[in-house]
């Protein structure tokens, strides 16, 4: 790639969300499995990088939701699961942050997530790392905490779609670019944030991040 992987975030032109794609937040909320993958996009000015903070606006109330990020590296459109894994260029570690409040009134009048997983500062990512680096992507630890309290803890096999699966339907829905982004869903056990709290979060043993909540 022309420009340096690890700082996707400044040059990526999308964010791809896939929405309930993990089998234990399913059975958290006790909905049905997804039949294809649930996608939503969110605003690259959502993207923040580790020394900047978490800003909820007035009026949200926001859940962490810890996922793995995909990093797109070439035009990638209609292809395969099995051709799909050429196009990734690599991974990094994410918060998709999302308005409760906002997302149940969506959900409940049938209406786009966008407001609630578009505000400033709702894509905390850690720098990417290069595919070759993370030996399996499909399963990995992926665990938060909030004040030093595990919230998350589970691992991507867990996932409904698989990520060669998931870049293969968002490829024959939309061409993807270099440095887009997709996340994969986030397991069981996301939860509120507030205002003083520390977010970290991990994959394996190759990514952490952490990041405060603006008092
Ligand atoms: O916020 C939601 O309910 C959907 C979502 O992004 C996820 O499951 O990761
Ligand atoms: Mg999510």
């Amino acid at each position: 790639m022309a420009r340096d992987l690890k700082q996707f975030y400044s040059f990526g032109k999308k964010i791809i969300g896939a929405g309930v794609n993990y089998r234990s937040l399913v059975a958290e909320r006790n909905v049905a499995v997804p039949k294809q993958p649930i996608l939503f996009l969110k605003p690259t000015t959502t993207y923040i990088s580790e020394g900047q903070e978490i800003e909820i606006p007035p009026g949200y109330e926001v859940d962490h939701e810890v996922e793995l990020g995909v990093i797109i590296g070439r035009k990638c459109k209609n292809v395969s699961p099995d051709e799909a894994e050429n196009y990734i260029a690599g991974f990094c570690l994410a918060l998709d942050l999302t308005a409760t409040n906002l997302i149940k009134e969506a959900r409940a009048n049938g209406h786009p997530w966008t407001v609630s997983k578009g505000f400033d500062t709702a894509t905390p990512v850690s720098e990417a790392i290069a595919k070759t680096t993370l030996s399996c992507h499909d399963d990995v630890r992926l665990w938060c905490s909030v004040n030093d309290v595990v919230r998350q803890d589970n691992t991507t096999a867990d996932m409904v779609f698989s990520v060669k699966e998931l870049v293969s339907f968002a490829s024959k829905n939309m061409t993807l670019e270099p440095y887009d982004l997709i996340l994969t869903g986030s397991p069981a056990g996301v939860g509120p944030i507030r205002p003083g709290d520390v977010v970290k979060a991990g994959l394996g043993s190759e990514l952490s991040i952490c990041f405060t909540v603006k008092k």
